[in-house]
């Protein structure tokens, strides 16, 4: 019989970072309020804190988060956290008003679902931003159109998408008629944790309940072992589905800002830019005002579109921004905003 601790992904995380702790003295964040934590243990899901020490000498960035496997003192009918395992992959934004802090979603993710709503949801920028910040943390990536049942132009969005961005997988759902889900269910993999992510009203939680089948337990994940009605106003949940994989909900999640360090990440993402750029003529080609660029040539043909340019440009100014390099720092300082108007100009000129 497989230990709830397996079902939540012990083994998977061995297999990731080899140890010799036994299970007895592990477990894994399902939630996090405040400094009270919800942790899958040997014994059950118990509450727990975090030592004082482990408080007050972490970053934020280090205290346990949703995901996150840590190591454990049992304590009554609760525990204390007394320390974060090293995570295999870690997923963030930025603060808002901080420049380069990163504030975390969860840890150990293997795979995010990007969940996008086909009716005004519907945004190919914001996708974009979403699949580079998720190239960024090496986490793959699969893109979900949903509410296929009520959108009038499916195949034009999706053929957009596929197009933009053409390393990541889209797939057509309707999570409210359960359609398309038996195939997401099909390429989950047991004991590999999974994160939904996009907009609120996309659709998370009426897929979340679709993988769930019957048994869906949104409302009462708080183990009677508490003893407390706590309700849950976590944003941030980890889920063992039937299939036996984990999916953590981020219900609510309206702003995902970028907390790049890799400015490859974006090259990544607009895989279209990056073909071109190898034909540029400089090796170091920034793409804005060199002779002989590939990329330049192919907008003045229309081979590229504007706005995807727009895009790539944007989203490598945010991502030179956060790097912390000089390196980096020296390049951004283009006005790349004017560069494409004046550009646009150019080219309308050319047209009339
Ligand atoms: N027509 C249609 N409606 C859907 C579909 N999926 C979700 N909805 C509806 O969209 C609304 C929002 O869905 P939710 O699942 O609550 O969205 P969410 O992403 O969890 O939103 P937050 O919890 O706020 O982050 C609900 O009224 C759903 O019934 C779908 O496939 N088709
Ligand atoms: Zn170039």
């Amino acid at each position: 019989m497989t230990s709830i601790l397996q079902q939540y992904g012990w083994q998977h995380y061995c297999q990731k970072h080899a140890n010799n702790l036994t299970e007895d003295t592990i477990g894994r964040i399902k939630s996090v309020n405040k400094t009270n934590y919800e942790v899958v243990t040997s014994t059950g899901i118990i509450s727990g804190e975090t030592t004082g020490q482990l408080l007050y000498s972490s970053t934020k960035e280090a205290l346990p988060h949703t995901g996150d496997w840590v190591q454990i003192m049992p304590y009554e009918t609760s525990c204390i956290i007394t320390s974060v395992m090293e995570r295999y992959s870690e997923l963030g934004r930025k603060e808002a008003g901080r420049k380069t802090d990163k504030q975390l979603f969860a840890a150990n993710i293997d795979l995010a679902f990007i969940v996008q709503g086909l009716d005004q949801d519907y945004n190919p920028r914001r996708l974009e931003r979403m699949v580079t910040v998720l190239n960024d943390a090496g986490i793959e990536t699969i893109i979900l159109l949903n509410k296929a049942d009520i959108s009038t132009e499916v195949a034009d969005k999706t053929t957009e998408i596929s197009h933009n961005l053409p390393n990541t997988r889209v797939m057509l759902i309707s999570a409210l008629l359960n359609e398309g889900v038996e195939a997401i269910v099909k390429l989950m993999i047991p004991e590999h944790t999974y994160i939904m992510i996009g907009s609120s009203g996309a659709g998370k939680s009426t897929l979340l309940n679709s993988l769930m089948g019957a048994q869906m337990q949104k409302t009462n994940t708080i183990s009677d072992a508490v003893g407390k009605g706590r309700h849950t106003t976590t944003n941030r949940e980890l889920f063992a589905l039937p299939n036996g994989s984990l999916m953590i909900d981020t219900a609510g999640v309206r702003e995902f800002g970028l907390a790049m360090s890799e400015v490859n990440a974006v090259e990544l993402t607009f895989s279209e830019i990056q073909q071109l750029t190898v034909q540029c003529r400089f090796q170091d080609c920034t793409h804005t005002d060199e002779p002989d660029c590939a990329v330049l040539k192919a907008l003045e043909s229309g081979q590229l579109q504007y706005d995807l340019y727009e895009s790539y440009l944007k989203l490598r100014k945010e991502a030179e921004h956060y790097s912390a390099t000089q390196q980096d720092k020296k390049r951004k300082g283009k006005d790349l905003s004017r560069l494409v108007r004046d550009m646009k100009r150019q080219n309308m000129k050319k047209r009339y």
